[in-house]
């Protein structure tokens, strides 16, 4: 039958009064299964009628950052709902609502839940990472804890890195994919404390994690357009986490095993047992009888959490930089003056408040996530203000509204580095204003006790990397004093990849 024959059959025949029944019915069985509950808070971005609310949905992934700054201006203190293709998102705005956010305890607003949804992680991850996360322990007691003596190893690996990543710089003013460099020198740094030495130079190795944590940073765009009985199949088909740990395993395995070995042979304790994230891994991963493919999806996992966040983060800062290199000469005074007295240490880096002002301003003006403090709600609930909230929903707070918010941040539409020096010096407890303090106006690192466990770590490496190049290179865009816009895709948000930063080896 012909094209023409089959459209013919479908206008003339029974089709048209089939659909004229199926479409309200449609509708009508939308409408009941839709959260009647929710229809009581207002919607911004779209209409929350039936079937027009995926319109919205449209609207709101492609314009996120200004739906959400219309819905703050016009509910801030209140709560107001965004479409998403497969759910609703709550946002609750203003510091009482955000602070009541982060106090809910797991039980009834699960940060788990949450990602497992809204990100996708737990489909890619699997049921395991969601239910025993004893990595998040790991990282807040043995990670943190430390960071002190593992300092001269990463600072270590940060300048090694730079110097081959860059080596054209020492000549002359060389053109620089920033995010790329970022991306190796995090992972080649931070894989010197998780795995060490053996492993943490090897290229395919360093590879395979940065394009993992690629990978499943922009999964979250894809998976939300599934319902959540595909999505386990389609995080399967879109990062493919098994094929990625038997790559992993070809760089662990060997070392995986024979340590495993050890453990059986040795107990619990021997002389010179490794004192690394690996091990603290393997321990866990033994203790509970898992596979050891368990260990390389760990690691991976952290790794993924540590490089995406945190080469955005420091490709953020240099495009603040590069576009007014007039911030380098306070900057590096104040490098050579800590350094002089302190060498390169972790105190060292504590006391370098410009440098720590510098990188949280640039976290609050470009933020990491536009949605923060994500929570899917186990119960239903009812805020201070007496919305009510059904089990079921997902709540987060919003990042930029939050940050340009000028009751909370003087000037808060500018990049100004030395805002929080300038806090410290006029605040008895200066540590409110370092980068990794939170608050109900600093969202980038979430809130309450689901708040980013590997910030410490983080700012370490970064305030080391931003330390390291200021002292070592002169720093400018080919168009002096323009930034590249930042990217806003759906629910990321990362600094311009295409963005190239003019590098030259320091001449005086
Ligand atoms: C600048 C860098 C980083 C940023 C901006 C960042 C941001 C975040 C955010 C927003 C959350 C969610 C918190 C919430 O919704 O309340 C989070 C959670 C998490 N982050 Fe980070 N992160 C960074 C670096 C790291 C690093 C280096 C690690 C690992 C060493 C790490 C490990 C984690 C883990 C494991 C969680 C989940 C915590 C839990 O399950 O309770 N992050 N991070």
């Amino acid at each position: 039958m012909a094209f023409s024959d089959v459209v013919a059959t479908v206008v003339e025949g029974p089709w048209v009064a089939y659909m004229m029944c199926a479409v309200p019915l449609a509708l009508l069985l939308y409408s009941l299964l839709s959260p009647a509950s929710l229809r009581h808070i207002p919607t911004e971005g779209g209409s929350s009628l039936p079937l027009l609310s995926y319109l919205g949905a449209y609207n709101v992934l492609r314009n996120l950052r200004s739906v959400l700054q219309r819905g703050y201006d016009k509910h801030k203190g209140k709560a107001f709902k965004i479409a998403l293709p497969d759910r609703w998102v709550v946002v609750l705005t203003g510091k009482a609502l955000v602070d009541e956010l982060q106090r809910m305890p797991e039980e009834s607003a699960s940060f788990i839940d949450a990602t497992t949804e809204l990100t996708g992680f737990g489909y890619i991850w699997g049921p395991r990472m969601r239910k025993d996360p004893f990595h998040v322990p790991i990282i807040r007691n043995q990670l943190t804890r430390q960071l002190s003596s593992a300092f001269g190893d990463i600072y270590e690996e940060i300048e090694l890195s730079f110097q081959e990543l860059m080596p054209a710089c020492e000549k002359d003013w060389t053109p620089v994919h920033v995010i790329e460099v970022a991306r190796d020198v995090v992972a080649r740094a931070s894989n010197r404390v998780f795995v060490g030495l053996r492993v943490c130079r090897n290229p395919d190795y360093l590879d395979m994690l940065v394009d993992c944590a690629v990978s499943v940073a922009s999964a979250r765009n894809t998976l939300m357009l599934f319902p959540s009985v595909l999505k386990t199949f389609a995080a399967k088909v879109v990062v493919n986490m098994d094929r990625r740990i038997r790559r992993g395993m070809r760089h662990l395995g060997p070392i995986i095993e024979e340590r495993m070995s050890l453990l059986r042979s040795l107990g619990n304790d021997w002389s010179d047992k490794p004192d690394d994230m690996l091990q603290w891994i393997i321990d866990e991963v033994a203790a509970r009888q898992m596979p050891k493919e368990d260990v390389v999806r760990n690691i991976m996992f952290l790794n993924f959490a540590a490089i995406h966040t945190s080469s955005n983060s420091f490709t953020h800062a240099i495009y603040h930089l590069a576009a007014n290199p007039e911030y380098l000469r306070p900057l590096r005074e104040e490098v050579e003056a800590v350094t002089a007295k302190e060498g390169w240490s972790k105190t060292a880096m504590g006391r370098m408040w410009r440098i720590d002002s510098f990188l949280r301003e640039s976290q609050r003006v470009n933020s990491i996530n536009p949605l923060t403090v994500i929570r899917r709600t186990r119960t239903s609930l009812t805020l201070s203000d007496g919305t009510f909230i059904p089990q079921g929903t997902v709540i987060a707070a919003p990042a930029y509204p939050t940050h340009f918010d000028d009751e909370n941040y003087v000037g808060g539409d500018t990049f100004d580095p030395w805002r929080y020096v300038r806090e410290k010096e006029q605040d008895l407890s200066p540590s409110k204003h370092q980068y990794v303090t939170l608050s109900p106006e600093y969202v980038p690192f979430g809130l309450g006790k689901r708040a980013c466990p590997g910030r410490f770590f983080a700012a370490n490496e970064l305030k080391a990397m931003l330390a390291y190049l200021v002292v070592n290179y002169d720093v400018k865009f080919e168009k002096e004093g323009v930034r590249p816009e930042n990217m806003h895709v759906g629910l990321t948000i990362s600094p311009d990849p295409a963005g190239k930063v003019l590098f030259r080896k320091r001449r005086s």
